[in-house]
């Protein structure tokens, strides 16, 4: 399937708008000479083995699969990223690629780094792909407001806060997995039940504050009001944490799977000097979310 096809190459973390651009060219390449299309990445961020400590990653590696799966392209390659195959040269990199079965066309961003300490550039591609008929297009990265879009600047707008700008650059809303633990039981006493996430640290990306949101629960969408961070009332006896108050939903649903769309952000996290204030303006926001946020259609 490698053989001859047109292939788009990167980690993809995000599937933004820059990367889908990327895959479009490497569609249309492969529309234009009547090949595959593919989207060839790795099975996991290469930065969990080199930068784990300060990787923020905006989709687990299944989800970004998935979404690679769902761009248009004929097959997803998925390699094993390992210390072994990260140690190879440039070239060793491409001959154990690419060296049996070579694509036509590989379309890369122009900043694309390959092979042990991430050495190889462009040229290097251009030079190894030139005398073995492997069509080389390095792509200008996609700009929004004369900025590229990357998913560092995406990871930015999150840690910020800045939802919305975060979703307009990766054309849908940023989300979050997780499974329903148990908390300390005091949401029941407020009046409001929240159902509290245990994100891996490498998972949360975007920063502390009350957002307005959509979750996923048993298959089915429900607003929802968010609190990401440690809660300050209470932060002697919290972790950080994401808590989903869903909104028009009652039962148990410790141990599931929750899906979160988010939507915008609403304010900081606070310090509340009583819990009728805390009571409050949490109630505040979710009526706010039930209100105005509009229904779920992604
Ligand atoms: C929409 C929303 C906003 C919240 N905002 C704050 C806040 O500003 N400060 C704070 O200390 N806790 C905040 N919380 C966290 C609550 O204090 C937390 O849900 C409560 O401590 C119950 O925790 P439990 O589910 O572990 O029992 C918020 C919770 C939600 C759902
Ligand atoms: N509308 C709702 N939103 C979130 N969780 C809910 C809701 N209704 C019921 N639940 C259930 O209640 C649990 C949260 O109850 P709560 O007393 O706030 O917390 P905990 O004991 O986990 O700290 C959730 O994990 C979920 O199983």
């Amino acid at each position: 399937m490698l053989e001859g096809a047109s292939c788009a190459f990167g980690v993809f973390d995000g599937v933004h708008e820059g990367h889908q651009y990327l895959i479009a060219k490497a569609v249309e390449g492969a529309l234009a000479a009547g090949a595959p299309a593919l989207a060839i990445t790795f099975d996991r961020d290469p930065d969990e083995l080199f930068a784990a400590g300060r990787l923020k990653k905006l989709m687990t590696n299944q989800v970004r699969l998935e979404t690679l799966a769902a761009t248009g392209v004929d097959a997803v390659l998925s390699i094993p990223f390992t210390a072994d195959f990260a140690a190879n040269s440039p070239d060793e990199f491409l001959e154990l690629l690419f060296g049996r079965h070579t694509p036509g066309q590989l379309h890369v961003g122009a900043d694309f780094r390959f092979g042990a300490k991430a050495q190889g550039t462009v040229e290097q591609l251009l030079q190894w792909g030139g005398p073995r008929g492997m069509e080389v297009a390095a792509h200008e990265l996609l700009a929004e407001g004369a900025v590229p879009v990357t998913a560092t600047r995406i990871r930015r707008l999150l840690e910020e806060g800045r939802v919305q700008e975060a979703n307009a650059l990766l054309t849908r809303p940023y989300s979050l997995q997780g499974t329903v633990v148990e908390g300390r039981g005091e949401g029941r006493e407020f009046g409001f039940r929240t159902a509290n996430l245990q994100v891996p640290v490498q998972m949360l990306a975007i920063g502390p504050g009350v957002y307005g949101a959509w979750a996923t629960v048993e298959g089915r969408p429900y607003r929802a009001a968010v609190a990401v961070g440690v809660p300050p009332t209470f932060a002697e006896e919290a972790a950080a944490n994401v808590e989903v108050h869903l909104i028009g939903f009652e039962g148990d649903i410790y141990g599931q799977p929750i899906s979160v769309q988010f939507a915008e952000w609403l304010r900081p996290m606070r310090k509340f000097s009583s819990v009728e204030e805390l009571k409050a303006t949490v109630l505040g926001n979710i009526a706010y979310v039930r209100d105005e946020i509009p229904p779920f259609s992604f």
